[in-house]
């Protein structure tokens, strides 16, 4: 499953967030998209989701428009994890991570038992085992983020698009949250993050937003450097050389 745009331009409430961005998501590769609050992530996310349209040039999942490819068949190839969870409030774990097998179902067909242990699966995959009866709604805000993430789980799709992932979660769980996001090998990865650390950690790639339509893209080892990320975040930022690579942080 390859993602890419060509000559892709994006904007939002008059500013461009980027122009002409040519980019190519090979599968398996892991892209985190950087840049200051505001300056167009989730907007950019979104219409690589095909959720709202762009302004100029297109994105392509496999070769074919994404505007030419039919929902359903979109939704079983890219999955989103949205930055606020949307969930009936009446609905359960177990009926939240089942909206993920929706794709794979026609409208007159009823879940089978293998959608039920698929969803099961990621409940149980995700740390939520036990509370497949409880309200989704009376979770905690980590707890949501890991709901969600099951229900991408059960979507079973090769491409998934996160918007802050992480947000809402404690350290131990940022870094489970990705562990597991990135044991799924065979997927690939396109999410937004404030935490450029876990961004060198988890990523192979990275997509700066610098604002004003100014974008760059490549791997991360040839793109993140306390230079780049002091014009990024427009702030100083510094980097000390750990057993586990480069550590950023503002100065
Ligand atoms: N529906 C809208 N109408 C007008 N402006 C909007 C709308 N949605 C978003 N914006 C503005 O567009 C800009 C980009 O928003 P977006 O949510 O894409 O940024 P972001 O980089 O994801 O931000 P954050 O890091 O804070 O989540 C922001 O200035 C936001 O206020």
């Amino acid at each position: 499953m390859t993602l890419a745009t060509r000559k892709l331009s994006v904007s939002i409430a008059g500013r461009d967030v980027c122009r002409d961005l040519d980019l190519t998501v090979e599968p398996g590769s892991r892209w985190s998209i950087l840049g200051v609050n505001g300056v167009g992530k989730t907007t950019l996310l979104s219409t690589l989701a095909g959720l709202r349209p762009a302004q100029g040039g297109e994105v392509l999942l496999d070769g074919r428009p994404l505007d030419e490819t039919p929902a359903r068949d979109r939704a079983q190839r890219l999955g989103l994890m949205a930055q606020e969870d949307r969930d009936d409030p009446e609905a359960t774990v177990r009926e939240v991570a089942l909206l993920g097998r929706l794709p794979h179902l026609a409208w007159w067909q009823a879940e089978t038992g293998r959608d039920e242990a698929l969803a099961r699966y990621a409940i149980e995959a995700v740390g939520l085992a036990g509370l497949e009866e409880r309200r989704a709604a009376t979770l905690s805000g980590g707890e949501r983020r890991r709901l969600a993430l099951a229900a991408l789980l059960a979507q079973e799709v090769p491409l998934l698009l996160l918007d802050e992932p992480t947000s809402h979660l404690d350290m131990h769980q940022q870094i489970a949250l990705l562990d597991l996001l990135v044991g799924w090998s065979e997927r690939t990865l396109v999410m937004t993050l404030h935490e450029v650390n876990l961004a060198a950690r988890y990523c192979s790639h990275v997509l700066l937003l610098f604002g004003d339509g100014q974008c760059c893209a490549g791997p991360v080892a040839d793109m993140l450097s306390a230079e780049v990320l002091t014009r990024l975040y427009r702030h100083p930022v510094a980097a000390i050389d750990t057993p586990h690579g480069s550590h950023y942080f503002p100065v």
